[in-house]
């Protein structure tokens, strides 16, 4: 048996199920520990050509390459470098670990455990209540090891929420200067959008709540942008288009009535950030984009990623709870109404309530600026997982 001391690195294995939020969230954890830990962190993924929608200059075609100072590694078998225990190892979203590296687990657990990592499962986050109580359990394995399972959350007992220390003020700064959003939509390709329009973003799953909104906009007495990239959106949005999807271009547009829609390019995510900051209401998805809205102070609807029996209703209305804890009402009523109309393609409820909110009211822009320092609860993921190493 050795006493060898375990070496400092993380390694975070990601498999891309479908979409970008495994990938998105992963990269968001490494690019985090690195910058502000200074923890050197090897991020394996299986799929780096879906990866590199969201990190353009990625070069799918490299077995190892490094951006933002991560160590990103195409994880295929054989792999590509041997694998070498640090003092922490996330599987994120509970992908099956390779066997290489599950053997060399089981090998230091029987001749060097303490070089054994600190072995945890990042699961999805979700504001269900029963969260708190699930956090930090750990799980004995096959191979006598323990593995703990690591829920984020918005609770003082949960893991906490993904957010960048200077992420607050970096965007205040933004949204201070009206030249910064007009500068990103210039930069974006995106013409003839004014400092008074109402731009909207729309990053959602297909639905036919999609349509009624447009048609509601079309109608709108002021002229309404609503940027789309090429993606799933838009296949519900067809009767509206000029043409196939796939013969789309960034930056092209389309006007219906006071509609213009706006094909948007994909960028990486301080650029998506940007965007989420810049417009007036954003429509968003699954896990990641779901944050970074919250993050932008925006009025925002959710469209969560839909799950077996209708359980996404049952998470979706566990964050409509929390998120109009303190909200008027009325207001909390009627965007609570908005989001549930939208998730289930409701489209005449999706119309009146998108009416009765009035996207600019102004209780819930100022609810949309204070929620984030709420949700936070002092201490972000980052600074929580740091923590869980400490007092592992
Ligand atoms: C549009 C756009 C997105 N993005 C990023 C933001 C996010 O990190 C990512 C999108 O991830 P999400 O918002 O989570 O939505 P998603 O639908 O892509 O991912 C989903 O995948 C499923 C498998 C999971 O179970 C879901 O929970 C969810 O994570 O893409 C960019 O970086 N640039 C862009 O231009």
């Amino acid at each position: 048996m050795t006493n060898t001391p375990r070496s400092t690195h993380w390694d975070i294995f990601c498999t891309v199920v479908d979409n970008y939020g495994d990938i998105g969230v992963t990269w968001r954890l490494a690019k985090q520990m690195v910058n502000e830990y200074q923890i050197p962190v090897n991020l394996w993924v299986d799929d780096l050509a879906s990866f590199s929608h969201i990190l353009p200059t990625l070069d799918p075609l490299k077995a190892t390459q490094s951006f933002n100072g991560v160590n990103i590694i195409h994880w295929k078998e054989p792999l590509p470098v041997a694998f070498v225990a640090g003092a922490m190892l996330i599987e994120a979203f509970a992908c099956e670990l390779p066997e290489q590296v599950k053997a060399q687990l089981a090998y230091l657990h029987q001749n060097a455990p303490k070089s054994v990592p600190i072995w945890l499962n990042l699961e999805y986050l979700s504001a269900e209540d029963w969260v708190e109580g699930c956090h930090g359990l750990p799980s004995l394995q096959a191979n006598g090891l323990k593995k703990y399972f690591y829920f984020p959350g918005f609770g003082a007992k949960t893991g906490g929420l993904i957010c960048e220390q200077n992420l607050f003020a970096e965007r205040d700064a933004w949204q201070a200067d009206t030249a910064n959003k007009l500068q990103l939509f210039t930069d974006l390709g995106l013409k003839d959008i004014q400092a008074q329009d109402t731009v909207i973003s729309v990053f959602s799953y297909e639905t036919e709540a999609l349509p009624a909104l447009c048609e509601l906009w079309q109608q709108s007495a002021e002229k309404i942008h609503a940027l789309i990239p090429k993606g799933r959106s838009l296949n519900s949005l067809t009767h509206l288009l000029p043409c196939d999807i796939a013969a789309l271009v960034p930056g092209q547009q389309i006007n219906h009535g006071n509609l213009t829609l706006h094909i948007l390019p994909m960028t990486d995510q301080q650029g998506f950030d940007r965007l989420l900051w810049s417009c007036d209401f954003n429509i968003v998805r699954g896990e990641d984009s779901f944050l970074r809205a919250q993050w932008a102070a925006k009025p925002f609807i959710w469209h969560i990623y839909p799950q077996e029996d209708d359980y996404h209703l049952v998470k979706l209305e566990a964050f409509l709870k929390l998120y109009c804890d303190n909200l008027p009402p009325k207001i909390a009523c009627y965007w609570s109404e908005l989001n549930l109309a939208f998730n289930q393609a409701q489209q005449s409820a999706v119309s009146l309530h998108w009416q009765n909110l009035n996207p600019v009211n102004l209780p819930l822009l100022h609810h949309a600026k204070q929620w984030p320092i709420n949700a936070l609860n002092a201490a972000d993921l980052a600074t929580r997982l740091v923590q869980f190493v400490k007092n592992s």
